[in-house]
């Protein structure tokens, strides 16, 4: 179509996938920056990079390998991305997305987000893990949105839902399991934000979405879950906290007329 992919597009490049590998996946997995190694776990592994899959976008991203790997997972037949598709690449949103409607047509039922992301929020460090409870798309908000051009029924809606974008079945699910593995005290419940990148965050920005209610920051995963929650995709989501955002890193940026010997790291 003149806007994007028509169903076709998502369609061929399904059909290459389903005639290339046996597996017939439920899960699809979307690993963030430097958490592709989840891939490596799968069992009984059918890999193909995205170079050699007709129709599908490409990596251009240090920590994103490429590669979409099938295999079994603790018993579940998964999909995994290998390195994922950020707007500030120049892709554009569908292209960023089209891999969640190629999944939705492989059969996927669940689609399993992950990302890096930078802490807004006091009790999240530095290698925790934050369980997505709902997100601000930032750049959605502004008119960027997957979902712009023509509606295409066969997936959803022309105007969908987002009030449970991350399943609460799930993110309990989660949270249990966190409690059973011992490791409660690292994995929280949070909002992530959204925004365009490439650059991080201004202090302003950052005390901003602080504010606004925003928990962890990063510059992708929104749009995606957009997609597959219009699609019917039932959505869980985590990020790993690789920093502190800007303005909540040390030293504190709250600086008093008095200190003089701080002078020279300015704050807002
Ligand atoms: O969201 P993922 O893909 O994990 O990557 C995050 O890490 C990168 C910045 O270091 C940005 O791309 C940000 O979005
Ligand atoms: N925008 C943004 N993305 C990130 N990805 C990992 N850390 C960050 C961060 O602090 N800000």
């Amino acid at each position: 179509g003149y806007y994007g992919y028509d169903h076709d597009d998502y369609q061929k490049t399904a059909d290459w996938l389903l005639s290339q590998t046996k597996h017939r996946p439920q899960v699809a997995i979307i690993c963030g920056s430097g958490l592709g190694m989840l891939a490596d776990a799968l069992k009984c592994q059918d890999a193909f990079h995205y170079t050699d899959i007709p129709g599908f976008p490409q990596s251009t991203v240090q920590g994103h390998a490429g590669r979409l790997v099938f295999g079994e997972l603790k018993g579940k037949t998964c999909v995994c991305m290998q390195g994922r598709f950020h707007m500030y690449e120049g892709h554009s949103l569908c292209k960023t997305t089209f891999p969640v409607r190629v999944f939705k047509l492989l059969g996927v039922e669940t689609l399993i987000v992950t990302n890096a992301a930078g802490s807004l929020a006091d009790g999240l460090k530095p290698g925790d893990i934050m369980i997505i409870k709902d997100h601000v798309n930032f750049p959605g908000l502004g008119g960027f949105n997957p979902l712009n051009g023509p509606n295409d029924d066969k997936f959803g809606p022309r105007f969908p839902a987002m009030s449970a974008c991350y399943n609460p079945g799930l993110r309990c699910l989660a949270m249990d399991i966190a409690k059973q593995q011992g490791v409660a005290e690292l994995v929280q419940e949070g909002v992530y934000a959204a925004v365009g990148g490439p650059n991080f965050e201004t202090i302003a920005e950052a005390k901003l979405m602080h504010r606004l209610g925003v928990d962890a920051v990063g510059m992708s995963t929104a749009p995606e879950v957009v997609v597959a929650v219009h699609c019917g995709l039932r959505v869980f989501g985590i990020s790993l906290i690789t920093n502190k955002a800007e303005a909540f890193s040390s030293p504190p940026n709250l600086l008093s007329a008095r200190d003089t010997s701080r002078c020279r790291s300015p704050g807002i």
